[in-house]
């Protein structure tokens, strides 16, 4: 049996005066090893998700827990060692090379130097950025797709057990995007037990990388299920209407032909 990494039972997540629900009343569990896409219009509550994962926001009620653990009971720092965030802003520190920002969390955590340097390479390796080339390169000195491979990189740098990306490609031109969706899914699929959760309002995106794809709308799961099946079967009239979005672009390039 697979290990649940994370689980959310009813959770719900308030936001103003107004008490509004971002994220009403959600259930769901994720296992070891999934690379779970999180798809919804804007404003239901996919970014919201994540940062409850990590702790930058917290639930008003229900509970998540972490391999087991209830998230409010652990020491967040140990918890955020755990978890590699990626985010479209990227965030990489302007003054340092792209191998000092790799290097951050395994400096903070006191690798040793010669295990850092022979981490940083193996990384930018890995997202497929020549260590000869880059490692001692300037963030602005870099391609928005090429700052978005360091911040894989750099997420990627203490071997974390879980990955959240949030709109890591929402930023760059479509082909480069498509590349980065590539390598992305490689990289999942050679760190077998690492599990991967991606916000995206991007139906292909969602579709295409999702092991499963979890559905939001208006602070709801609508379906958490395979691509597989939520073609196959999808649940509610909002799904059905996604799933339309895509029938239209297909017919739309096929009477270009
Ligand atoms: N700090 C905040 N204060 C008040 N309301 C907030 C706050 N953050 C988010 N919200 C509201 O909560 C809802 C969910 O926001 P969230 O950012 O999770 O959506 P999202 O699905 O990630 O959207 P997008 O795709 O546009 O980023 C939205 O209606 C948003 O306006």
């Amino acid at each position: 049996m697979l290990q649940t990494v994370i689980e959310f039972k009813n959770v719900t997540k308030l936001y103003g005066e107004e008490k509004s629900k971002a994220v009403d009343d959600i259930s769901f569990a994720i296992k070891e090893g999934e690379f779970i896409t999180v798809l919804g219009s804007s404003g239901s509550g996919k970014t919201t998700i994540l940062k409850m994962i990590n702790r930058l926001i917290r639930e008003d009620s229900g509970n998540i827990t972490f391999f087991g653990e209830d998230i409010s009971e652990m020491n967040e720092v140990d918890l955020r060692r755990e978890i590699g965030y990626v985010v479209q802003q990227i965030g990489l520190f302007p003054h340092m090379t792209v191998a000092q920002n790799i290097a951050t969390v395994p400096e903070l955590l006191k690798w040793d130097k010669k295990d850092i340097q022979s981490r940083i390479k193996e990384l930018l390796a890995l997202v497929q950025l020549d260590p000869e080339i880059f490692a001692d390169r300037k963030p602005k000195e870099l391609s928005g797709g090429q700052q978005q491979r360091v911040g894989v990189a750099r997420a990627l740098a203490a071997n974390p057990k879980v990955m959240l990306l949030d709109e890591p490609f929402g930023a760059v031109d479509a082909i480069t995007r498509l590349q980065l969706q590539k390598e992305l899914q490689k990289i999942h699929k050679e760190l077998s037990d690492k599990t991967f959760v991606l916000v995206t309002h991007d139906i292909n995106e969602a579709f295409k990388l999702g092991t499963r794809v979890l559905i939001m709308d208006k602070g709801k799961v609508c379906q958490f299920d395979t691509p597989q099946e939520i073609i196959r079967n999808p649940k509610t009239e909002f799904v059905v209407n996604l799933i339309a979005t895509v029938k239209e672009h297909e017919a739309f390039w096929g009477e270009l032909k």
